[in-house]
Parts: structure tokens; C-alpha cells; sequence
């Protein structure tokens, strides 16, 4: 494989961020893109801008704060402006440090990281990359899902793009408006089901910003080359519609030919701007979702976050409770595993882990996969509609219409049980090894259902993956207090790890964060021309095979998201490989330099740049 492989070239992803002088670059980085072209050290160790005075130190990508040196301050025509004493980063970080604990909510230390954002991205990421784990909580989920509640509350400043129903037949031109060149990634979201809260419509905005400095901090994309956008073709939700203060369009939203050529508009407009750009579908509702996927993923390089990215870590986590168990990683098909949601994530992840079974090639048939698993939805089981009531003691769940499941829900119909079976009814019936929660619907996983899934496995492995921490189909505390101590638990937002019985009880946070940062890397140092299965698959391997024997003994399935840059990594490694082995990167392989070593060279590192001077001057 190409691990050992060199390359060729300084690829040309290095090369690009190399020739242009108005990034805003790492000191690391600039030391090895310099070595490798030395007519360019001079122009790489500086930073050049047209800006002068104010609008330096108002630019965020720009900005130093105080840590302008003197010489700069003359150049720039900001002497003066600033507090006299230069201090450099570390103090400026003890002093962004203890403003932050003084927040006394998560919210406001939203507010707090997101006026830092707006004005020194450098010491943002600064920040948030030496403090990943704390501050990914904030920034990204549980935090970020009460920030979008609240987004036309909190507004402050302009980040990211909008493209509303008004816009039609704009788009092409507004593509323009965005002020940077390159962008590298794009995450799109039309906010029609924001984590597990539903419906936020253009406040969905926050998603897309807190995923895309997940990108920078955590897969080293450059802070230059993202770009958020929304897609804001109107909600339903009411409360917004009625809310004066509310900044989306005030529209109900748009459905059918009407949506779907509303959104081919928008790609075919980024496309011409920045035809390069891996972009990322992000909380689209089931099944616009999966529709859009389909329509593109052969066109265009894309993918969508929530089916895909979270099929790779959640089979990673069945993948690595699997060793935890002493159990061999290709054993999955002796597994029976319920998933509760049978949306994008549920399908999406329940699919995964079927192509996994088919790999591992100890199913006979992709049918045989799908007998191992078992789906629900909000009326219960997708089961058998001509089994009478009261065969299996089943409580009824409401009505709801069958006739909506599709092809992809249907392939997980089970014929010989009860048609909208409750949850504790399946796990009597199946005795399931595994449980996951993909349904954004809290507390599902009842003390029932858990208990007795517990009387059926010794080490059952519960998984409630929805979001935010509220969403979640049960606590970390009820799943090991309902299994006595013995789950193998992961949750899609964090919880602290519990004392149950004087035992330490390990939590670990399966989100799709630990994923698409090193796929974005990944892609982007190869220029990959697509996403593909086989890049989540080994994602998911990859991840699975992250944690230590002892860590695992001790419930610890992988990495948490404060070694999220080291997972990247390996990540990308993988993508970058499969990406050359498919014969869909454009990046150039030459004797010299390992993939690895050039992963690594093309990380940001968020450290000022030592000089920045106007455009022109010495
Ligand atoms: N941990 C992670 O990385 C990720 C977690 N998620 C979470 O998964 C959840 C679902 O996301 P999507 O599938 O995209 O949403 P979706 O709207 O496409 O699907 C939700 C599914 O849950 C089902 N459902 C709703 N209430 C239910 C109930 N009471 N019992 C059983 N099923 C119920 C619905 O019928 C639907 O099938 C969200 O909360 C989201 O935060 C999604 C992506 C990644
Ligand atoms: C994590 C994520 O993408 C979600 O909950 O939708
Ligand atoms: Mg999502």
C-alpha cells in the first residue's frame, strides 16, 4: 500500500498554500513550505495585506492583538493603537484563559470563544486546539445546539454564507461575494434537522461554523480555505416564524422540484467558483438527506456528515467493544444489534456496518447482514404489519403510516416479529449485543429495555448517539447502574465517566467529529476528485484499532476528541491512500517524502506569522 510511498513533489495542495502570500501561515509551516522552496522563504515568512491602521487590527485573520511588534505597528500605521508593551501569545492566552472560567454559562462561554473568533482567529485556535476536549464542548456539541436555539438572540457579526430563496438566479454571482480564493471546505446545512432539536432553519448557521473549526483545529485545514454556508429555503417551525427577531426567510419551507433545484442552483454555483472544494451536507432532514447524496456524490467531490461520517465512528465503536470483549475485529456478524432511528444517521450507520459484515465476508448475503439488525422508528419495530395484536404482548405505539418507509428502511423489515413492537418487547425478543440510539428522541432506552438486554449479554454495548446531551436515549449513569456496572458505553455528546460500586466506569463520545477532519485533510492533501465508501470504511478500521489492550480492558474504545489532530492524522493517511489506490487523487506521488510527513507538513498550526507588512512596502 502506499504508506511507505513518497512522493514525488511537494504536492500541489503545499504547493498552492506555498505561492500565496496573503494567508495567514504557522511558523512550522512556513519553515518546511520555505525549505522545500527556498525562492519563496522570504515571501512565505511574511505575510503580506493592502490593509492599514484600524482595519488590521480589526481583521481577524490578520490581527495580532498586542502582540504587534514595534516595527510592525510603524509599518502598519498602528502605533498607537494598541497597548504599548508587545506581548506575545502565551500571555495573551493566560488572559483569554481567566476571562473564560469567569463565564458562568456555556453559553456565554460561546459568546465569549465566538467574539475571540471574530477578532484573532489565530489565538482562537490557539486556544481551542490546547484546550480541545474542554472546548470542543463548547464550541461544538452539547453548547452549539442551544447557541443555534438562540442564534438570532446572540447574533453579533457576520460569518459564513446565505443563500435564500430570494436569491434565485443570484447565486452565481453571489458565489463571488465570499472574499478568499481558495476555499478547501465547504460545510452546507438547509437547518431542517439541527442535531436532535429539529427544525432551526437559518440558525441552523452554527453548525456548519462550530463543524468547520473542528476542520481547522482538529485536521489542520487552513482558517482561509472554509466556508459555512446555509441554505435558507424557509422552516416550519412555528415559534421561529413568529419570532420578530428571527433571521431566516419567513417562509414555510420549500419541498419537493421546488427545494431540489433551489439546492442545484447553489452547487452548481459554488462549483464554478470553486470546483476543487470538498463539500459537506450537514443536517439535512431524511430524506432530502440521502436524495441529495445520491444526486451528487458521483458528480461532485461531497459527502454527507451524518450518514457517512457517523457510519465510520459508530462502526469503529462496535468494531473496537468488540476487541474490548476479547472478540475478534472480523466477528461483527455474530452480533444482533437494535438501532432505534431509522433516519439518516440510523440507515446511514446501519448500512456501514452491513457492508462491514459483507466484507468480513462471514455473511453469505447482504439479506444476511440485514437479518442481524434490527430497526425502530418512533412507532416502534419495523416489523410485520400481518401479525395480529397481542401475539407478542406488544403495547400499540400510535399510528403512523408504514407507507412512508422506503428501500433503504425496508431492507431492515423483520418478517417474524410484530409490526411496531416497543423497544423492550425487541430486546426480550432478540436478546441484542449491541444497542444504538440514532433518533434525537431522549430517554428511549428505557430501564426495561436496557435491564433486560443486560440479563441477555455480559457486556452489553450501549450506544446513544443522539444530540445534544438532552437528546440523548439515556444517561450514562441509567445505562451502567441499569447493567450493574457492565455496559460499553458511548455517547454522541460527552458525560464524565461514572463511579458505579466504587468501579470507574469509562464514558467514550462516539460523534462524526473524530472523522471528517482527517477526511477533509485527507482529501484535500491528496485533491481527491471524490468521496467513497471504501474512504469511511477505513476510517472506521482505522479508528477501531486506536486504542491500547489496557485502554480498552478498561472500557476506553478509542481517542477522545482532545487527541482529535493524532486521529486526523491516521485518518487522512488512510483517506489519502485509498484515494491514490482508487486512482482518484490529483495530487502528484515522487521519491522523498512520506505521506505521512506531508500530512503533517500541511497542518496548520495556528501561530502568528512574523511579519506582516502592506502590500508593496519594505
Ligand atoms: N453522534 C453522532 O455523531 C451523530 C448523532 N446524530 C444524532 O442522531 C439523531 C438523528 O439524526 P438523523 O437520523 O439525521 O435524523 P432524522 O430526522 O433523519 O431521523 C430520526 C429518526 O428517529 C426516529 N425517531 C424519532 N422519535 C423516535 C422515538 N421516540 N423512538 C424511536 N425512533 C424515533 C424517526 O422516526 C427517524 O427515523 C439526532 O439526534 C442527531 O443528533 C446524527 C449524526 C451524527
Ligand atoms: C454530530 C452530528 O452531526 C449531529 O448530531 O447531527
Ligand atoms: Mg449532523
Amino acid at each position: 500500500m502506499l504508506r511507505n510511498s513518497v512522493l514525488t513533489s511537494i504536492h500541489a495542495a503545499t504547493k498552492r498554500y506555498a505561492a500565496s502570500t496573503v494567508r495567514n501561515y504557522s511558523r512550522r509551516a512556513l519553515t518546511t513550505t520555505a525549505a522545500a522552496f527556498p525562492d519563496l522563504r522570504m515571501e512565505t515568512m511574511v505575510q503580506t495585506t493592502t490593509k492599514h491602521g484600524m482595519d488590521v487590527i480589526h481583521d481577524p485573520l490578520l490581527s495580532k492583538g498586542t502582540a504587534f511588534s514595534l516595527s510592525e505597528r510603524e509599518r502598519l500605521g498602528i502605533r498607537g493603537l494598541v497597548p504599548p508593551r508587545t506581548q506575545e501569545m502565551d500571555k495573551q492566552l493566560q488572559r483569554i484563559i481567566r476571562n473564560l472560567r469567569e463565564c458562568r454559562t456555556p453559553l456565554e462561554k460561546f459568546v465569549f470563544m465566538t467574539a475571540l473568533q471574530d477578532r484573532n482567529e489565530t489565538l482562537f485556535y490557539r486556544l481551542l486546539i490546547d484546550n480541545l476536549q474542554e472546548l470542543s464542548q463548547i464550541i461544538y456539541t452539547p453548547t452549539v445546539g442551544d447557541a443555534c436555539k438562540r442564534f438570532h438572540s446572540i447574533y453579533r457579526r457576520a460569518r459564513g454564507m446565505y443563500f435564500s430563496s430570494l436569491d434565485r438566479g443570484q447565486m452565481a454571482a453571489m458565489v463571488h461575494n465570499w472574499p478568499h480564493d481558495q476555499v478547501d471546505v465547504i460545510v452546507v446545512t438547509d437547518g431542517s434537522r439541527v442535531l436532535g432539536l429539529g427544525d432551526l432553519g437559518a440558525n441552523g448557521m452554527q453548525i456548519p461554523i462550530g463543524k468547520l473549526s473542528l476542520y481547522v483545529a482538529g485536521g489542520g485545514i487552513r482558517p482561509t480555505s472554509i466556508l459555512p454556508v446555509v441554505l435558507d429555503v424557509g422552516t416550519n417551525n412555528e415559534e421561529l416564524l413568529n419570532d420578530p427577531l428571527y433571521l431566516g426567510m419567513g417562509h414555510r419551507r420549500l419541498d419537493g422540484e421546488e427545494y431540489y433545484s433551489f439546492v442545484d442552483e447553489w452547487v452548481h454555483a459554488i462549483q464554478s467558483r470553486y470546483p476543487n472544494a470538498l463539500i459537506q451536507f450537514e443536517d439535512f432532514k431524511y430524506p432530502h438527506a440521502y436524495n441529495l447524496l445520491h444526486k451528487y456524490q458521483d458528480k461532485i467531490c461531497c459527502f454527507n456528515d451524518d450518514i457517512q461520517s457517523t457510519s465510520a465512528v459508530a462502526l469503529a465503536g462496535v468494531l473496537a467493544a468488540l476487541k474490548a470483549r476479547g472478540k475478534p475485529i472480523d466477528s461483527l456478524d455474530e452480533e444482533r444489534i437494535i438501532c432505534v432511528g431509522a433516519g439518516s444517521a440510523g440507515v446511514g450507520v446501519c448500512e456501514g456496518i452491513v457492508d462491514c459484515m459483507v466484507e468480513q465476508g462471514k455473511v453469505k448475503s447482504r439479506e444476511e447482514a440485514y437479518s442481524r439488525i434490527w430497526m425502530l422508528d418512533q412507532h416502534g419495530l419495523l416489523g410485520n404489519s400481518n401479525i395480529g395484536a397481542g401475539d407478542s404482548g406488544s403495547t400499540p405505539l400510535g399510528a403512523g403510516d408504514r407507507a412512508n418507509l422506503d428501500e433503504r428502511q425496508l431492507c431492515y423489515l423483520k418478517k417474524d416479529l410484530k409490526d411496531r413492537l416497543s423497544l423492550e418487547d425487541v430486546v426480550k425478543a432478540v436478546k441484542p449485543t449491541v444497542i444504538l440510539g440514532l433518533s434525537g428522541a431522549p430517554g428511549v432506552f428505557t430501564e426495561g429495555a436496557i435491564r433486560a438486554m443486560a440479563d441477555g449479554v455480559e457486556k452489553p454495548v450501549v450506544f446513544p448517539l443522539s444530540n445534544p446531551t438532552h437528546q440523548s436515549e439515556c444517561t450514562a449513569e441509567q445505562a451502567f447502574n441499569w447493567t450493574d456496572g457492565r455496559a460499553i458505553f458511548a455517547s454522541g455528546s460527552p458525560f464524565k465517566d461514572v463511579e458505579y460500586k466504587g468501579k470507574i466506569c469509562k464514558v467514550n463520545q462516539i460523534n462524526n467529529a473524530m472523522s471528517f477532519p482527517g477526511l477533509g485533510l485527507g482529501i484535500t492533501v491528496s485533491r481527491a476528485s471524490r468521496v467513497t465508501g471504501k474512504m469511511f470504511m477505513e476510517t472506521a478500521v482505522t479508528i477501531a484499532n486506536m486504542a491500547s489492550e489496557e485502554q480498552l480492558k478498561s472500557g476506553v474504545l478509542f481517542p477522545g476528541v482532545g487527541d482529535l489532530r493524532e486521529v486526523s492524522k491516521e485518518v487522512a493517511i488512510k483517506v489519502c491512500e485509498v484515494a491514490y489506490d482508487q486512482g482518484l487523487a490529483r495530487a502528484q506521488l515522487r521519491q522523498g517524502v512520506s505521506l505521512k510527513g506531508v500530512i503533517e507538513e500541511s497542518m496548520w498550526d495556528p501561530e502568528y506569522v512574523p511579519t506582516i507588512r502592506i502590500d508593496g512596502h519594505m
